[in-house]
């Protein structure tokens, strides 16, 4: 049965609700997401049900982690079939804010100083001492994101997880987690929930935030959520979307090439680079671009030679120039 679901655009009134509930005893999870939800995200809301009584999802497509030349500007979404479903899951509130980087979103200024700069002929650069001159040098362009892009500079504040960010999807995305670990430090400021939940589809996420948690001293217990795949084993994601009929059918490898890996190690292989070249042998031959395919151990996320204890096996891959990720624990 659908029940009745309170939409919230701004931050102050997402607090108070939250700060109200808690004084009331209830028990508060957050579920984060960039929205056109599917059985994966509606998966994080039940399991976000078995440890709390009252749940938030945001919903928000969070500008700080994408480049300026990734998939933002048509990144899918669709609020009226998301808000049905999350009727029909049983939810209490969607947290979706218009520009959660908005200083001053409920009074609707949208100006910054730093705006004007930026429009009037704003050059990527900066000024470093050395040597009691200063140099000019070019900004490092990893640290340029859609949020700056759209010249709004007025944030200045990010929260990097250093050695968590740098493998996997941290090399081909560079200010990729970065701008998840910021805008997931301010949704728990905002929302203050007790618990939060992730998938562990995206893993190296997850592990980035919990680590922010533990580094930083939130006090919100995160939970690695189980992934959810489609019935032909695609891993669910909002952007399989953009694939052809054709394109989901070679991407089918990815979850095909990590089982085939899992079983070669319960009969007893050990060389991750075995394992390895024939992932990236099997997905190349359907098509696939790797990103990256590496056995990489579960808590640092170190590489691995060898198999000796729990890791977990991670892919990132191009079809059709869409990339997906997809992993399995072995
Ligand atoms: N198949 C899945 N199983 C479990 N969790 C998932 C799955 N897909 C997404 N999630 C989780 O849902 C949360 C929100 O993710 P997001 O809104 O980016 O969806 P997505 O499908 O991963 O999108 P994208 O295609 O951009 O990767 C994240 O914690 C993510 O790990
Ligand atoms: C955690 C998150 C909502 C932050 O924008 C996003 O990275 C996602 O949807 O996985
Ligand atoms: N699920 C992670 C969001 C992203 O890839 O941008």
């Amino acid at each position: 049965m659908a029940t009745e679901v309170e939409i919230i655009t701004c931050k102050n009134q997402i607090r108070s609700w939250s700060r109200t509930m808690r004084s009331n005893g209830h028990k508060i999870a957050l579920v984060p997401t960039m929205g056109y939800l599917h059985q994966g995200h509606i998966s994080l809301v039940e399991e976000a049900k078995k440890h709390a009584n009252l749940i938030v999802v945001s919903i928000y497509i969070n500008p700080s982690q994408f480049a300026p030349n990734e998939d933002l500007t048509r990144y899918p979404s669709d609020f009226n079939s998301d808000l049905l479903k999350l009727k029909q899951v049983g939810v209490n509130v969607i947290f979706h804010p218009e520009n959660l980087y908005e200083t001053n979103s409920e009074s609707g200024q949208t100006g910054s100083s730093e705006n004007v700069e930026r429009e009037s002929g704003f050059e990527p650069k900066i000024e470093i001492e050395s040597g009691g001159s200063s140099v000019t040098v070019e900004r490092e362009s990893e640290l340029s994101s859609c949020l700056e892009e759209r010249g709004q500079l007025g944030h200045q504040t990010w929260i990097r997880v250093e050695k968590l960010e740098k493998g996997l999807c941290g090399k081909s995305r560079p200010i990729f987690f970065r701008g998840v670990a910021t805008v997931v430090a301010k949704l728990f400021n905002v929302v203050e929930p007790d618990v939060a939940v992730f998938g562990k589809k995206d893993y190296q996420q997850w592990r980035i935030i919990c680590r922010m948690v533990q580094d930083l001293d939130f006090s919100v217990e995160v939970i690695g959520s189980e992934i959810v795949r489609d019935a032909d084993g695609l891993a669910m994601s909002s952007r399989n979307v953009y694939l052809s009929a054709y394109g989901r059918q070679k991407a089918l490898s990815i979850n095909r090439c990590l089982s085939k890996a899992k079983s070669s190690i319960q009969s007893g292989e050990i060389s991750c680079k075995q394992l390895r070249d024939s992932v990236m042998q099997e997905i190349c031959e359907a098509g696939g671009r790797i990103d990256y395919a590496e056995i990489v151990d579960r808590e640092s996320l170190v590489e691995v030679e060898e198999i000796r204890g729990p890791v977990v096996f991670c892919i990132a891959a191009w079809f059709e120039n869409v990339r997906l990720i997809d992993n399995m624990e072995m």
